[in-house]
């Protein structure tokens, strides 16, 4: 099958071929596909051959021509010898015994005189299949029009030559209406008398002949003149120049004249379905400097549809009905479309009649969204983010709101009137700049600490606008709707780096679905299998068809970070996500995510994600503005920012260490937020902006030295890896994380190439509500990250569906930052400052660890612990004596304290060493139970202070207190002289 499948496949009108599986055709087609070159017999190869070479020297003569793998070539061959046959037979050897016998036996038997017309009506039937087979064309209605003139005139012939019967035998019937005419016609004859069936059969052949033409009555007359026209030569010329394309001014009065013109346009140059014959949907557009000429041919080929659609075919059900109101005008006049997309001026909407004529020097640029502005190419220097250019570090801008209205009109009001959705994520970012910056830049604490200058990262050039691809894309989408008979047209696109989002429009009348039932066909003809359709683009009544480049772009995050939107947001935790399908620039502020859960398939592009996010905060944010937990379990990705004062603790690798830092996460935000309730602010940055305004009032005698907090991202770049190494632990902590973090400054982003319900669990992704999907492999992925389809058509390489807040995915291509820039900017900022590692992030791992294995027995434990460090006694049997526990039991008690270092190895029937001294009780016992050490204590390995101002949370006497709770209710009994061993009472 391959041979056939595969120059299908290559076929660039594959839109047509396409039909054949929704055509009556298509179990032929599909049966043939069986079949190799190499299979098939020599005859049937030769049969082929020859059919197509007549085929072909046919469809040499005529105006159209038929992609190779649409040509259906044997039965119209097979009506064609038949034809000629039966002209031989018929007209070259009159009153010749065998010809009439062989007449009266075959065609002349069955349709009596008709026979010696039936050459013409098979050649005529032949030639119509030869240019229109079943796959490009529904030739039903020929067909029917063909059997009803032939069924007709035969059984007028029956009627009227003396009504032979069939006893007379074939030749007699043969020379009267044959089998048909004698049945049909000698039936109605004996029913409504002969007279009547005559009229009525008549009428039945100039019906027929109204079929077969495609002519409604009342165009009859039109009808005459258009062929009297064509006869006598008067119009023929000029149409053919219109279809060479070479009329060259169609926009000026070529177009104000198109009405008349087309009036006159043969009946019989429009197509089955009555279109009139496009010639730019035959030929794509390809030559950009011919473009204005191709323009020109399309918008031709549109004034015919004009008039065709003003006429009484079936579109006049669901036209006005007067011409002057019909969609006749709305042809050659575009409308300005409400967003960045290129309008095409070959296909200008032509179903709406609300839209108006713009002159091409009016019509918006395309795509042109936050094109880098003159002076800000890539020698300029990159703002601080919180200034104007210009402007000092710290500086306040100057009207925020204003400039965000600025903004968005600098981003888009050369391209449209209404934001994207992009925009509207840009604009909440502008209202917290403004909050952001009336509290002052926390850049002000770092005087001395200076970002990198835009030069660290690369710039990109011009974003390409339309290119060649494109054209041919437009060309195959519009062949595609033809070889359907689907009313619908590409009316324009946008062009993003990645994909460029073809606007399709239907006709008044056209359902949506006819378009988007076709998405695998579309697929087929545009050679892609990741076309996503959306229908209708959000505040658009059109469908959306977004279709990779051929000739993608990169995106780099140097032009990102340097867009006018990206300087005007100036919260530290803006990033610089990509460009949306429009061109224009995204930004995340991921404070307002809060949590951001990323997800794809290996390759698809997450690390490259996190990579511009960790660079653009590394890029616009100082160590006091933002902080980072980084864990990175893969022990690759995120190994360039070791060491950066970002950081607030090394780069977690080792997946239980980052389920406990996860832990100490809790904790800080716990503290934060108590923080919070004690000092009477909602938010940690009312609380900060408090602080720095010296207006936060410490309680008396306190030595704490308030300092803002900044924000903490923690990136978990593998979620899976750290689900399966503390599931439960893992869950608890991102839960509990999310639902309360985000007023306390804290944010998540969680990277996994495992988007299964095992990884994201139901818990977390109920809690965190921003998604980014990254090309994934099932629908099944898809909906896991983005609660719906569409993440698994996604090309890979940073394509993306971008989910803020839960709000509908919208498509952005991520940034790409490669490892030099990374290598440059990180230098920068370790040049600058040294981490300041918080050493108790992953101190709670011993703790953890022990919670893990300790599970239900912290009370025996610790217990346990209590007795043998009092009696520095190290034995097991005294354990299940005084503890009234079993010789198991006693054991893993004894394991636990050994794995915690409280006491030694075995060693055999002799006590253990213990290794913790009396006084150190009251620590051991904190660490046990998970919680900070008592104050003044000496902290054991793992465990340190918390915070400032926290200290004296936990006294002596408290820890005291609880160890005393857990002897409560357990019996006292005497220290065991004896080992183990010897109370199993064994040998
Ligand atoms: N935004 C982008 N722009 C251009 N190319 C990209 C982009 N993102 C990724 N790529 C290309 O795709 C490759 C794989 O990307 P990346 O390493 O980010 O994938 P990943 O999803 O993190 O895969 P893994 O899970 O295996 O680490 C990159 O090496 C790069 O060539």
């Amino acid at each position: 099958m391959s041979n056939n499948a595969s120059k299908r496949s290559t076929s660039g009108n594959s839109g047509k071929s396409g039909a054949r599986g929704r055509s009556t055709s298509g179990k032929q087609t599909d049966t043939k596909v069986q079949f190799t070159d190499e299979e098939l017999g020599t005859g049937v190869k030769m049969w082929n051959g020859f059919a197509h070479a007549i085929g072909g020297a046919v469809r040499s003569v005529g105006p159209d021509s038929l992609a190779k793998e649409d040509r259906r070539d044997t039965f119209p061959t097979v009506l064609l010898l038949m034809s000629i046959i039966g002209g031989v037979t018929l007209w070259f050897f009159p009153g010749n015994g065998f010809a009439e016998h062989l007449n009266a036996f075959t065609f002349g038997g069955l349709f009596g005189l008709v026979s010696y017309a039936l050459p013409v009506v098979l050649a005529g039937f032949a030639f119509w299949l030869y240019f229109n087979p079943p796959t490009v064309s529904q030739n039903g209605r020929v067909f029917t029009g063909l059997a009803l003139a032939v069924f007709s005139a035969a059984s007028l012939c029956h009627l009227h030559t003396g009504q032979p019967q069939p006893q007379a035998g074939m030749p007699e019937l043969a020379r009267g209406g044959g089998i048909f005419g004698w049945m049909i016609g000698g039936s109605l004859g004996t029913i409504i008398t002969p007279v009547g069936a005559t009229i009525l059969l008549a009428a039945l052949f100039v019906l027929s002949l109204f079929v077969i033409t495609k002519t409604p009555p009342r165009q009859l007359p039109q009808r005459v003149a258009e062929g009297w026209n064509w006869l006598v030569g008067a119009d023929g010329a000029r149409h053919h120049a219109t279809d060479a394309g070479t009329e060259s001014d169609s926009k000026g009065g070529e177009r104000a004249t198109s009405a008349v013109d087309d009036d006159e346009l043969p009946w019989w140059r429009r197509n089955d379905t009555g279109r009139e014959v496009e010639p730019a949907y035959d030929t794509p557009i390809v030559d950009p400097a011919n473009r204005e000429g191709a323009e020109t041919r399309v918008l031709n080929s549109r004034g015919k549809k004009k008039r065709r659609r003003g006429g009484a075919d079936e579109y006049s059900q669901v036209q006005p009905p007067s011409e002057d109101a019909s969609p006749l005008d709305i042809f050659g006049e575009p409308a300005p479309l409400e967003n960045p997309t290129e309008i095409l001026s070959d296909a200008q909407s032509p179903f709406l009649p609300h839209q108006q004529q713009v002159p091409p020097q009016q019509r918006p640029a395309a795509s042109g969204n936050a094109q880098p502005q003159p002076g800000r190419n890539g020698t300029a220097p990159m703002p601080i983010p919180g200034t104007q250019p210009g402007t000092q570090p710290g500086a306040v801008p100057n009207a925020p709101a204003q400039s965000s209205a600025a903004s968005l009109a600098g981003s888009n009001a050369a391209t449209t009137g209404e934001p994207s959705e992009a925009d509207a994520l840009a604009a909440v970012e502008e209202d917290e700049t403004a909050s952001w910056d009336s509290r002052g830049a926390a850049s002000s604490q770092d005087a001395d600490y200076s970002l990198p200058s835009s030069q660290s990262l690369v710039r990109g050039g011009e974003p390409l606008q339309r290119t060649d691809a494109n054209d041919a894309t437009i060309a195959a989408l519009n062949q595609t709707f033809q070889s359907f008979n689907v009313e619908a047209q590409v009316t324009g696109f946008s062009r993003g780096p990645t994909v460029t989002r073809y606007e399709v429009e239907v006709a008044p009348g056209t359902k949506v679905e006819k378009v988007t039932n076709l998405s695998k066909n579309i697929a087929y003809a545009v050679r892609s299998n990741q076309v996503r359709i959306l229908s209708p683009i959000p505040g658009k009544s059109a469908i959306g068809i977004e279709i990779p480049n051929s000739d993608r772009e990169t995106v780099q995050l140097g032009d990102v970070l340097a867009s006018q939107k990206a300087i005007k947001a100036s919260h530290p935790m803006t990033i610089g996500v990509g460009k949306d399908v429009e061109g224009g620039f995204v930004l995340a502020n991921l404070a307002k995510m809060p949590h951001l859960l990323v997800a794809g398939s290996t390759g698809s592009g997450k690390s490259s994600f996190v990579n511009s996010m960790i660079v653009s905060l590394l890029m616009r944010s100082t160590p006091a503005e933002v902080r980072m937990v980084l864990v990175d379990p893969k022990r690759v990705e995120l190994t360039p920012y070791s060491g950066v004062p970002h950081l607030i603790t090394p780069i977690i690798t080792n997946p239980k260490k980052a389920a406990e830092a996860l832990q100490w996460v809790v904790k800080e935000m716990e503290m934060r937020y108590d923080d919070l309730e004690n000092f009477g602010f909602r938010h940690i940055d009312d609380f900060n902006a408090a602080i720095r305004a010296d207006q936060v009032e410490l309680p008396e005698g306190s030595k704490r030295k308030l300092k803002p907090y900044p924000y903490l991202l923690v990136v978990v770049d593998e979620l899976a890896e750290l689900m399966m190494a503390a599931p439960r632990d893992v869950e608890d902590s991102i839960v509990r994380i999310t639902q309360l973090a985000r007023a306390a400054g804290i944010h998540l982003v969680l990277a996994t190439q495992r988007p299964s319900v095992d990884v994201v669990t139901g818990l977390i992704k109920a809690n965190v509500p921003s998604r980014l999907a990254f090309a994934v492999t099932s629908s099944t992925d898809s909906r896991v990250i983005l609660d719906q389809v569409g993440a698994e058509t996604l090309i890979g390489q940073g394509d993306a569906l971008f989910s803020p807040q839960g709000s509908k995915p919208i498509r952005v291509q991520g940034a790409w930052v490669s490892d030099d820039e990374i290598h440059q900017v990180v230098k920068h900022v370790k040049d600058q400052a040294k981490p300041e590692y918080r050493k108790d992030v992953t101190a709670p791992a011993e703790k953890r660890e022990i919670d893990s294995d300790i599970g239900d027995d912290l009370e025996p434990l610790l217990a346990a612990a209590e007795l043998i460090i009092n009696s520095q006694f190290g034995s097991t049997s005294m354990l299940q004596r005084k503890l009234r526990v079993g010789f198991a039991k006693a054991g893993r008690l004894m394991d636990l304290l050994e794995s915690r270092e409280i006491v030694g190895p075995s060693e055999g029937s002799k006590a253990r060493d213990v290794l913790v001294t009396p006084e150190e009780l009251p620590q051991v016992l904190a660490m046990l139970r998970g919680e900070a050490p008592p104050a003044g204590a000496d902290a054991p390995a793992g465990v340190s202070n918390q915070a400032e101002g926290y200290d004296d949370q936990y006294g002596q006497d408290a820890v005291g207190d609880m160890v005393a709770q857990q002897y409560a209710g357990l019996e006292e009994v005497e220290a065991p002289s004896e080992d183990a061993w010897e109370l199993t009472d064994r040998d």
